[in-house]
């Protein structure tokens, strides 16, 4: 049997095993005698009920709102394999709970809402925004969620993220500086393919750009092609990266570049468009489950390649994992309002410098490699780098702070480290 049906075998065998789906609600408080329950239910309850009323953000001390996420999606844009509906994003769902938890230690319900009108699923997040201490939006399509993200964090005080935009722009910025790096070329000068024009590939660019990539060096594509000054089908995300040029085709824009970032569409760049790409180009095929061009055919090609993909099974996965578990984490910690640019930088750069340093060796063990460092294989941390959690998350809750979105101070810094390592322990135990 080829590899890729095995695995799928597998993947649904793992789903499909007692109990089905991934993730399961505990109680956290003794719950066995008559007193337990008169305190956690009638008549005690009241109590919690009434200190709330009184004062709402005791809801941070007397329920587990702090630490609860909602991953809400109405299922338009499922990793790549597009509007395939709520009911069947719920594995993904509940895929993003399992990583918030094992990674981060945060409680996840998943909603998969059936409804597109961005107007009508604003409303419904809104109202039900009371029980969470934040908010991952996840595979909305755009671009509706442009302004769905826009909307619910203007008009909410907890921390709204729209994952496909800012956890894949901050990741992978992170990955792109460590590989301008190793290829020894320029963020500023390197011309700059982007495949895809939806959530991820808008947000992803601006990021770039405003870690200074050049607007003239962008090339972008969606379904139909270049996006080009005169093109009358642009909505007004589109139009910002609309430029002069007299390319047409993601084949023409990809001769001569530098970089290749997909977030489109798996197997749409054959070997030939690889090839008429610069020196030591970088080609990030992100798209999920299949990559824009498969890894091993990246590297048969041309062996000059820094190649990552979205994958768990190949070198190099940059995946959004390596961001929503820490950033809310880091977010929630500091009851943040908001997750911001600042915030989203400090991720960026505590990601690219972790990447640096030697790699334990339980990582090297989790991945079967003797030989891990900083270099072409290994341009971005290990999903099971457990110096994730302190490096990103306090690099979060610093910028919150420093940026004015926190309504909660983290005073002594080595003691919040070593709560995020006990809270990381205690996952792993209950694993
Ligand atoms: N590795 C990671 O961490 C992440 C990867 N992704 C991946 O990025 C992809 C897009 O996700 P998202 O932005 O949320 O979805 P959207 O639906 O918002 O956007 C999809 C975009 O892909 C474009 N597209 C479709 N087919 C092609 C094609 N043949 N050539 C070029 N562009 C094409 C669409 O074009 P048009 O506008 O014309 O319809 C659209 O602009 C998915 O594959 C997803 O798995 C997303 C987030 C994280
Ligand atoms: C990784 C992810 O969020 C996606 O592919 O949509
Ligand atoms: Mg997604």
């Amino acid at each position: 049997m080829p590899k890729d049906s095995k695995l799928k075998e597998e993947a649904l065998l793992y789903h499909s095993s007692k109990p089905e789906g991934k993730i399961e609600v505990i109680p956290t408080k003794p719950h066995s005698t008559q007193k337990d329950l008169a305190l956690a239910y009638s008549p005690g309850v009241a109590e919690p009920c009434l200190a709330i009323n009184k004062n709402p953000i005791d809801s941070y001390k007397y329920t587990g709102k702090g630490n609860l996420v909602a991953v809400i999606s109405n299922g338009t844009a499922v990793l790549g394999l597009g509007n395939i509906g709520p009911d069947a994003s719920k594995p993904v769902m509940e895929g993003k709970g399992l990583l918030f938890k094992i990674f981060a230690g945060i409680n996840v319900f998943d909603i998969e809402v059936d409804e597109k009108d961005p107007e009508k699923f604003i409303q419904v997040v809104k109202a039900i925004a009371p029980t969470f201490g934040g908010i991952n939006l996840e595979d909305i399509k755009a671009p509706e969620a442009f302004e769905i993200e826009r909307r619910l964090k203007a008009e909410l005080r907890i921390p709204v993220m729209h994952d496909d935009q800012h956890g894949t722009a901050i990741i992978s910025a992170a990955a792109l500086l460590n590989a301008l790096e190793i290829s020894g070329k320029k963020i500023s000068e390197v011309k700059i393919v982007v495949s895809g024009a939806g959530a991820a590939a808008i947000s992803c660019t601006r990021l770039y750009k405003a870690l200074g990539a050049s607007a003239e060096n962008i090339l972008m594509c969606d379904s139909k092609g270049v996006i080009y000054k005169g093109r009358t089908d642009l909505n007004e995300e589109k139009l910002e990266f609309a430029v002069e040029t007299s390319d047409r085709t993601l084949e023409d824009a990809m001769k001569g570049s530098d970089v290749f970032m997909g977030l489109s569409k798996g197997n749409i760049v054959s070997p030939e468009m690889l090839l008429s790409m610069n020196s030591h180009p970088i080609v990030f095929a992100m798209a999920n489950p299949d990559p824009e061009i498969d890894y091993n055919l990246a590297i048969e090609t041309r062996n000059d390649v820094i190649m990552a993909t979205g994958r768990s099974d190949y070198p190099n996965q940059v995946n959004n994992v390596l961001g929503f578990p820490y950033i809310f984490r880091g977010a929630l910690d500091v009851h943040a309002t908001d997750i911001n640019q600042e915030m989203q930088l400090a991720a960026v750069r505590a990601l690219a410098e972790l990447a640096k340093e030697p790699v334990p060796e339980d990582v090297k063990q989790a991945y079967n490699i003797q030989d891990l460092k900083f270099g072409k294989d290994y341009i971005i941390p290990k999903p099971f780098d457990k110096r994730l959690i302190t490096k990103v998350s306090m690099a979060v809750a610093k910028a919150a702070i420093e940026s004015g979105v926190s309504r909660k101070a983290i005073t002594d810094w080595k003691a919040y480290e070593k709560e995020l390592e006990e809270r990381l322990n205690n996952t792993s135990k209950n694993s």
